[in-house]
Order: C-alpha cells, then sequence, then structure tokens
C-alpha cells in the first residue's frame, strides 16, 4: 500500500494481480458487462472496424456501457484500508441487491422489483442495517435513516448508489460517501409542493389555533374565547430560504394577502422579485417579519441559527414555522422565547431529534403545533419520490450517472457517450505511466495536457481526469476509483494532478486530438520514456475507436493499448523485430501488434502488443538480445 505522503510504485515488472482474458472481439455486451463487474478497470473493445461517431451519441454501444460502467460500478474499498473485500461483490450475472430502508412508494418498488433483489426492512437498528448493508449493492432511505461512516464501512466497498427518497441529504454522510466511491443521489423537486402545502398548514393552523381547539373539544371543552387567532392578510412573512420550498410558499402566502420578504444569500433577486417577493438581509428579515418560514437546509451554517441571540431580535409576539430542519433553531433557546412571550407561537414539523423525546419541553408547550415530520407526506409527493429515486439508482447501477447526484459531478449523457473512447485512452495512459514509474520514487504531481480543437470551457475533463487518476492509482494500490472519489484518493494519496488544455488545429468534431501525461521528478525504469524536461512523458490518441500510444519520451510511436506491452530501445539495425518475435514464438506468447519508431540517432523504440504475459526467463532473453538496450513490460 503506497505509503500516505506519495505513491511509490512497488514493483518493477507489473505483475497483474488479475489478468483479465482479452476480450474476444465478439464479445457480447452481457459478457462485457460480466468481465466488467469483475476487474476493477474497463476494457477496450477490439474493434474489427471503426464506430462511427454517431454510434456513441445516445446510443448504449458496448464500448460508451462499458466505460460509464467502469466509472461507477467499481467501488472503492475504504481508501484508507488497506483491503476491499470484493469477494462480496455480485458476480456480474446476479441481479443488485437493494435494500430499502425506509417506507417508498409503491410505483417506486415496482421499478426496483424489475431491477434487482428487492429487500424492504424499516426500524432498523444502526447495528441491523450495517449487518445488512455487506450484502448490498443500493440503498435507499429517507430522512429517518443515518448513513454514517459506520456504514460504508460495514460495505467493505461494496455499496455502489445511495438513494435519498426527498430533499435532504443531511443523514448521509457525504464525505463517508465519498472516500468509499459511493454515489449518493436525491429526489429534489417531487415533494416541493407537499412541503410548502404543510407549511401553509402549520401557517394557518398556528395562527387560528386548530390543534389546540381540537385537542380541546376533543377533551368535551368548548372554549371559544381561549383560542382566539390572528389574521394573516396583510401581515409580514419572512421565507428564510427562497429555494423550491420558500418559493412555494411564498408564493401561496401572496394568495392570502401577506407581505412576503425573503432572505437567502444565494438566490437570485430577479426570481424574488417575479414573484412579488424582496429579498431582504437576515437582520432585516427577522426584525420585520410577523411570522418566519424557515426553508433552509441543515448545514453546518445554519445549524442553530435561530438562537438566543436571533429570537431577542425578532418583533415581540413573532411566530416561527420550520418545515426545513429541526437543526437549525436551538431548541432549548425556542422554549425560553415561548416562555417569556417573544415568540407567540411555534408551528414545527422537523426536531433536532426525530423522533423527539416525550418529555421534550417544546413539544409540549401549549403555544406549539407539531406534526411528526410529514411535509413530504402526501401519496402524490410519496409516489414522485419513489419513482424519482428508483429510476436515479436502477440508473447508477447500470452506470450511468444521474441527474441528481449529489457527491458527483453531473456529466450529461451526450458528454459521456462523446468522451467514451476518450475515458478508456485516458486510464490507458494513467496505467502506462505509472508502470514506467521506477521503484522507491514517488508520484506527487503530475501534468495532463489536452490538446483540442475546442475552447476550454467546451471540454469538460473531469470524467478524463477521473480515469487518469484511477489508472495511476489502481496498479499500485487497493484502491477503486470511479468518477466519486477520484478527487478525493488522489489528494488523500498526496496526487496532484494538474490540467492544461493546448488549443490545435483538428477536427472540432473530436473532443480530444489527444492526451499527454507527464509526471515529473521521478525516476523511470525506461529512460527513453523521459523527455527533455526530465518527465516520464507519454501521449496517446483514440484512432479508429481504440486507444494508441502516439509519443513516449522523445520518440514518436503508434501502438494500440490494449492487452500487454512490451516496450524496447534499440540500435536501430535490422532483424531486431525476428529476433524478438522468434524469442516470444518459442515461449508460445502471442503478438497482436509490432511497431518500430525511429529517430536520427539510429535508435528504434519498438513496441510489441503480447496477448499473454511473457514469463521472466523470457523477459529475460528478449532483454539478453545485444542490440537491446533497454526494455520494460507493461501491463495495461
Ligand atoms: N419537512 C419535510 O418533510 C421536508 C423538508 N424539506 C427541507 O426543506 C429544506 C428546503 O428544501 P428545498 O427548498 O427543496 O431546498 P432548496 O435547496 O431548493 O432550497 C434551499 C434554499 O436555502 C438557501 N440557503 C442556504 N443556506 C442559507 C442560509 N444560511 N440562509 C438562508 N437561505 C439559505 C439556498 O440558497 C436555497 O435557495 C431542506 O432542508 C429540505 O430538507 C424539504 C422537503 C420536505
Ligand atoms: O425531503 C426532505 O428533505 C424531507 O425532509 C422529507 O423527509 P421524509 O422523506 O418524509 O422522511
Amino acid at each position: 500500500m503506497a505509503s500516505s505522503s506519495s505513491l511509490k510504485a512497488i514493483s518493477t515488472f507489473t505483475t497483474p494481480s488479475k489478468t483479465p482474458p482479452p476480450p474476444s472481439s465478439s464479445s457480447s455486451k452481457a459478457s462485457l458487462l460480466s468481465f466488467l463487474n469483475n476487474t476493477s478497470s474497463p476494457i477496450s473493445l477490439k474493434l474489427s472496424h471503426s464506430i462511427p461517431r454517431s454510434h456513441f451519441r445516445g446510443n448504449h454501444s458496448a464500448l460508451s456501457l462499458a466505460v460509464t460502467n467502469a466509472l461507477n460500478t467499481v467501488q472503492s474499498s475504504s481508501p484508507v484500508s488497506t483491503s476491499g473485500d470484493r469477494t462480496k461483490l455480485p458476480s456480474s450475472n446476479a441481479k443488485p441487491t437493494i435494500l430499502v430502508s425506509e417506507k417508498l412508494g409503491e410505483a417506486g418498488l415496482e421499478v426496483l422489483r424489475k431491477f434487482g433483489n428487492l429487500e424492504c426492512a424499516y426500524n432498523l437498528t444502526p447495528e441491523e442495517l450495517c449487518a445488512k448493508i455487506s450484502a448490498c449493492d443500493a440503498l435507499i432511505v429517507r430522512s429517518g435513516t443515518k448513513v454514517n461512516r459506520q456504514v460504508f464501512e460495514a460495505s467493505k466497498g461494496r455499496l455502489k448508489v445511495v438513494g435519498r427518497a426527498g430533499v435532504g441529504i443531511d443523514n448521509v454522510d457525504l464525505q463517508a460517501a465519498t472516500e468509499f466511491g459511493c454515489l449518493v443521489v436525491n429526489a429534489p423537486t417531487a415533494n416541493t409542493v407537499a412541503a410548502a402545502e404543510h407549511g401553509i398548514a402549520l401557517l394557518t393552523s398556528m395562527a387560528r389555533n386548530v390543534a389546540q381547539a381540537d385537542a380541546s373539544m376533543k377533551a368535551g371543552l368548548w372554549k371559544r374565547n381561549k383560542y382566539v387567532g390572528v389574521s394573516l392578510v396583510g401581515k409580514t412573512l419572512a421565507v428564510m430560504g427562497f429555494g423550491k420550498v420558500g418559493s412555494e410558499v411564498a408564493r401561496r402566502a401572496k394568495g392570502l394577502g401577506m407581505h412576503v420578504i425573503a432572505h437567502d444569500p444565494y438566490a437570485p433577486a430577479d426570481r424574488a422579485r417575479a414573484v412579488g417577493v424582496d429579498l431582504v438581509s437576515f437582520d432585516q428579515a427577522i426584525s420585520t417579519a410577523d411570522f418566519v418560514s424557515l426553508h433552509m437546509p441543515l448545514t453546518p451554517t445554519t445549524s442553530k441559527v435561530f438562537n438566543d441571540d436571533t429570537f431577542s431580535k425578532m418583533k415581540k409576539g413573532v411566530r416561527i414555522i420550520n418545515v426545513a430542519r429541526g437543526g437549525v433553531i436551538d431548541e432549548d433557546a425556542l422554549v425560553r422565547a415561548l416562555d417569556s412571550g417573544v415568540v407567540a407561537q411555534a408551528a414545527l414539523d422537523v426536531f433536532t431529534e426525530e423522533p423527539p423525546s416525550k418529555e421534550s419541553k417544546l413539544v409540549q408547550h401549549e403555544n406549539v403545533t407539531v406534526t411528526p415530520h410529514l411535509g413530504a407526506s402526501t401519496k402524490e409527493a410519496q409516489e414522485g419520490v419513489a419513482i424519482e429515486i428508483a429510476e436515479a439508482v436502477v440508473g447508477a447501477l447500470q452506470g450511468e450517472l444521474s441527474a441528481t447526484a449529489v457527491n458527483a459531478p453531473m456529466v450529461p449523457p451526450e458528454v459521456m457517450f462523446e468522451l467514451s473512447p476518450y475515458v478508456v485512452l485516458a486510464e490507458k495512459l494513467g496505467k502506462l505511466a505509472v508502470q514506467l514509474v521506477a521503484g522507491g520514487s514517488g508520484i506527487t504531481s503530475v501534468r495532463v495536457v489536452y490538446k483540442s480543437a475546442r475552447d476550454s470551457d467546451d471540454l469538460d475533463t473531469r470524467l478524463l481526469r477521473a480515469m487518469i487518476t484511477k489508472g495511476i492509482i489502481e496498479p499500485i494500490s487497493t484502491s477503486f476509483i470511479n468518477l466519486v472519489n477520484a478527487d478525493y484518493v488522489a489528494k488523500q494519496k498526496g496526487l496532484r494532478i494538474s490540467e492544461e488544455k493546448v488549443s490545435v488545429d483538428s477536427s472540432p468534431e473530436f473532443p480530444v486530438d489527444s492526451i499527454q501525461v507527464h509526471i515529473s521528478n521521478v525516476d523511470s525504469k525506461f529512460a527513453s520514456s523521459v523527455s527533455d524536461n526530465g518527465s516520464i512523458s507519454i501521449e496517446g490518441k483514440v484512432k479508429y475507436g481504440e486507444p494508441h500510444l502516439t509519443c513516449l519520451g522523445s520518440f514518436g510511436v503508434d501502438v494500440s493499448l490494449e492487452g500487454n506491452l512490451i516496450l524496447c530501445r534499440q540500435v536501430d539495425q535490422p532483424g531486431m523485430i525476428g529476433k524478438v518475435g522468434n524469442i516470444l514464438g518459442s515461449q508460445n506468447v502471442n503478438v497482436s501488434f509490432m511497431s518500430v519508431g525511429r529517430t536520427i540517432l539510429k535508435k528504434a523504440i519498438m513496441a510489441i502488443g503480447v496477448d499473454e504475459e511473457p514469463n521472466k526467463e523470457t523477459l529475460k532473453k528478449i532483454g539478453d538480445v545485444a542490440a537491446i538496450e533497454e526494455f520494460v513490460f507493461l501491463n495495461l
């Protein structure tokens, strides 16, 4: 395992821990997926013909599916641990196991049943969840399941995606999910209206003491004078958090004749003005409002943002509504404000601890109306979030990036498909480069150069960077890298990847003309791979849909990057190809291609693609050929 300070190539000859069988050119998609689910890297298909570009757009070609699956299907073991238990990963022909730990709408369950092995297990203790999760590929939760680091550790890298059937993801440890390469997706829109309507329900029922009067009558009382309420028309409502729910609450409150202001440091003013709402400062909002409705997420900056100090700045007799997150209120301070009359009433759907204790002074307070986190609990909303999250989880399990991914960059499908061949190239270049690094030297900085005819902002390189990271890190560690955790794992291992885009006069139809990978401040196992600036430098292109190595150090070459590769530098003289070919042939090693790059210094680089990995004796025989000055074997 590489030291934490920098990556160290730990072997001179990369002995592949698993040499995947070279896919036959007729690999069916099923066998391709089977292959992918059991290996840590994508493969490039041996394409017997060039694939028309249109084939990649919007069409799940085997190659592009291979790439998206490789990006997402393989999960990290904990990058900080030394072993991800891959024995528990499902064989590819097994259907994925999906655990639903909280009630989910039937329509969503139906989607999941068609795709995988579905298990619904509600009210699990944390221990029960950790016990179950190790056999699961996906987990779907709502707000009641705490998906913490222990859950990801218990999963041992098998958990591919966590789906949150709603908006708030504060019950999911995003950092841990990312470290473990687990995608987190949510359903950000389907329960918006339900939450807004519940906010209005709390606002109006609080203003007219509906809950208290109802309880009083059910107790056999008829106390009309005790439950005199207040009117809403003309009163000022401050919406704290002008997002999807807050803006819908604002619209409805305007319909009730209220004057609505809002506070949201990140919302565009014109969006508020469009519904007749003025965005104001936090202090202005809380000091002028008769009603304050909370709709911001629970974050470190919003935690307990409503506290003794805040309540003291509010108009005496203010009324508070909260259908966002309990944690944004210091609940003890709210009790004090209610007791002192600073806050006249509160209507709360969410609580710091859920469920709150039965003895909670806040819940028991006579001026407080409470509901058990019902904001999203309408038939329509639950149907909507269930379908939305089921489709997002199924998509993720199929290797597609979800539009509602929370911890991974959203890459549009058309970008994914267009970049597919370059994603395979990027990983291969990373694998090749790291294997050229001589043992004992640490890799701390990698420079990647993308040559492209496109403008910089028209080339999304996040996928490519992630795959180069994958290619560099996976051969020399036990971590499995995907788009979710690539940047995190690289940083954790002290690997800094810088990117440059160089404009070239090639066809803008192709997103990338070539990719260069330069590893500086390291020794090389193959001196010819070192360029004039002292870095290991390689360059590759996609040719006819296949990744090709086109430059090594100062040498121009042209070899397909599939299978295994033997690189030799030799005196440029007749018979070299035959000599090496005979050595390999005598050891029954099949040569898939040979290429010779020559220089003016009567030197040549020979690149030989071999299907099988030659044994050490064979490699020694090659090294013993007099005219061969250096050689290296690389597993791609
Ligand atoms: N009780 C329930 O059942 C439900 C609760 N919710 C919760 O309601 C909240 C809002 O949900 P959405 O509107 O869908 O989210 P959203 O992301 O659309 O809106 C949140 C808004 O809060 C703003 N914001 C962030 N930090 C802020 C701060 N310090 N001060 C003021 N505004 C800030 C953001 O700029 C954003 O506009 C979330 O916490 C969500 O979990 C959502 C649906 C149902
Ligand atoms: O979507 C949200 O943020 C919610 O709070 C809804 O929570 P629930 O799914 O009803 O437990």
